[in-house]
């Protein structure tokens, strides 16, 4: 799904008005009942709610909130933040909509206002019409009515729908709930902003489909029909070789958990046949761990120290468990040298590149690189904010003519043209130990079974997202280990299919 600009919205909410055909006001009713029918389903009839009113189409939204909250008998008071005497025409028609509910004013000489506790806060104060930070009476507002719980209206106020960086993070609304219009917008997919945002829920408000689909758009977020188109069906008459054989480079002394953790991922994922090179002394260690895999040994002990026969596989992952050691570093740069199609390179094996980083220019084109922010530190050096860092992320991608693919809230992941898809499925209990040695594993497990690289990346973020949702749903986020996203990548591709 395109994540469009605020400009490009507007153009989207225009064409639509023209193109459908729909009145503007019409098209304010179905965008605002959608919100109303989303807090009826969420909150009692007992609640009482203040709602904050901009003079622009935000602030209409408001009313026709407070309007539909009203004649289904919720509490409801309005408060229009006057920032301009030059109203919106909506928002003037649906102030003249308005009955029986008390509407108080707050400007430069009246900003006080008293909310108790318990009152909800609807804050339609500004949307993607915000044109500079808030500051002076409305900062005001801002900061009294962020004491209560909020459920903002197509975006916190205050904050820019793509670039925050000359904001004043001061004087944003905190919300607990965004219910944004049509699809998220840009900053509400920066970990930085999920103190304003908090959660957000997008409301199809049918904006014309075919405008969208023409617009040109490098920001996506990846949805559910997404990845279900992106699914390949499996063939009913097949057999294990069609699946591919992926190769997995990884384990070291001590570490060779990590290669166990990817290895399942990868035959989980739906590969037909794996290989694991692995130092001596993981044999035993794998061949009892996961019969499955089949193991490919390399001559030391504790670590790996070349590399293997490459003429076989369809695939190749490295990194998970791999170590420092000299010998493995050039091990890697042989493989980099010797590979004809991309890689998967995780774990140590960013770190080594990230120390040698004139290899990065040898990675195969489209190879698939998966840091997490501290090994992408490593790689590119530090950032200031999440917009600084999305721009490093994509002039890597570029510039590498590899995919990146960031790991964290809202996995990032950035392709050679400089186009980004986001994931959105995932949660926090998946921030532990081996998460990613699984990831890899995925990721490679598509490689290897003819998924084009763009694919393996963007499906296989989502399936390791989903499969971590669905282990919370059984075990919670807080107990949650590696091992149980691989035991929940069925279910996962269940929700899928
Ligand atoms: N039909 C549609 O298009 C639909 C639109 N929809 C809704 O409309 C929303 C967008 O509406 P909008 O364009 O009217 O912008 P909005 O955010 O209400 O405010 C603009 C006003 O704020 C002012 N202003 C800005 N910054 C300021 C500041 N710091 N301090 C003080 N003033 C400031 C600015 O003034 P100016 O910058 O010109 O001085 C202008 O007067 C969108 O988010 C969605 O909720 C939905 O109903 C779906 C259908
Ligand atoms: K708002």
């Amino acid at each position: 799904m395109k994540i469009l600009t605020a400009q490009q919205t507007r153009e989207a909410d225009a064409y639509t008005i023209a193109n459908e055909p729909i009145e503007s006001i019409d098209l304010m009713e179905r965008a605002a009942t959608k919100c109303f029918d989303w807090i009826i389903k969420n909150y009692s009839s007992e609640t009482e709610f203040s709602i904050f009113c901009g003079v622009g189409n935000n602030g209409g939204d408001g009313l026709v909130i407070a309007r539909l909250l009203k004649q289904a008998n919720y509490k409801v008071t309005v408060f229009v933040v006057e920032f301009s005497d030059n109203y919106s025409s909506d928002f003037k028609t649906n102030l003249g909509r308005l009955e029986k509910v008390e509407v108080n004013y707050l400007n430069q000489d009246n900003s006080r206002i008293v909310l108790r506790p318990n009152i909800v806060v609807i804050d339609a104060i500004f949307g993607s019409g915000l044109t500079r930070p808030i500051d002076g009476f409305i900062a005001e507002i801002v900061h009294q009515i962020n004491k209560n719980e909020i459920i903002a209206i197509d975006l916190p106020s205050g904050l820019f729908a793509e670039d925050n960086r000359e904001n004043n993070f001061d004087n944003i609304v905190k919300a607990k709930i965004t219910l944004t219009f049509q699809q998220p917008k840009l900053a509400m997919l920066f970990p930085q902003n999920y103190f304003f945002v908090g959660e957000w829920i997008v409301l199809p408000i049918g904006l014309h489909q075919g405008f969208i689909f023409g617009l040109n758009v490098t920001n996506h977020i990846v949805s559910t029909s997404d990845a279900k188109s992106m699914l390949k069906p499996r063939a009913k008459f097949s057999h294990k070789g069609i699946f591919g054989h992926a190769l997995l480079v990884g384990g070291s002394k001590g570490k060779m958990g990590a290669a166990i953790l990817s290895a399942k991922a990868c035959l989980r994922a739906g590969v037909g046949l794996l290989t694991v090179h692995l130092p001596a002394q993981g044999l035993e260690i794998m061949q009892t761990a996961l019969p499955e895999a089949m193991c490919s040994v390399s001559g030391e002990n504790d670590f790996i120290a070349d590399v293997p026969d490459l003429s076989m596989y369809s695939a190749i992952g490295v990194g998970p468990g791999l170590g420092l050691e000299k010998q493995t570093q050039n091990t890697l740069k042989l493989l980099i040298q010797n590979s004809n199609y991309p890689l998967v390179i995780d774990a140590d094996a960013l770190n080594i590149l990230a120390e040698n980083k004139t290899w990065l220019a040898f990675l195969p084109s489209e190879s698939i690189l998966t840091p997490h922010p501290k090994e992408f530190e490593r790689l590119v050096g530090k950032w200031d904010c999440d917009e600084e860092r999305l721009e490093l992320q994509k002039q890597f991608a570029i510039k590498q003519q590899v995919i990146v693919v960031l790991k964290g809230a809202n996995t990032s992941i950035a392709l050679p043209n400089g186009y980004v898809y986001f994931n959105a499925t995932g949660n926090s209990g998946m921030a532990t130990a081996g998460s990613g040695d699984v990831l890899t594993g995925i990721i490679t497990s598509f490689l290897a079974q003819g998924y084009s690289p763009k694919e393996s990346a963007i499906l296989g973020v989502y399936l390791h997202g989903l499969a971590g949702d669905v282990a919370k749903e059984n075990l919670t986020e807080y107990a949650m280990i590696a091992s149980d996203i691989i035991d929940a990548i069925p279910k996962a591709y269940g929700w899928i299919n």
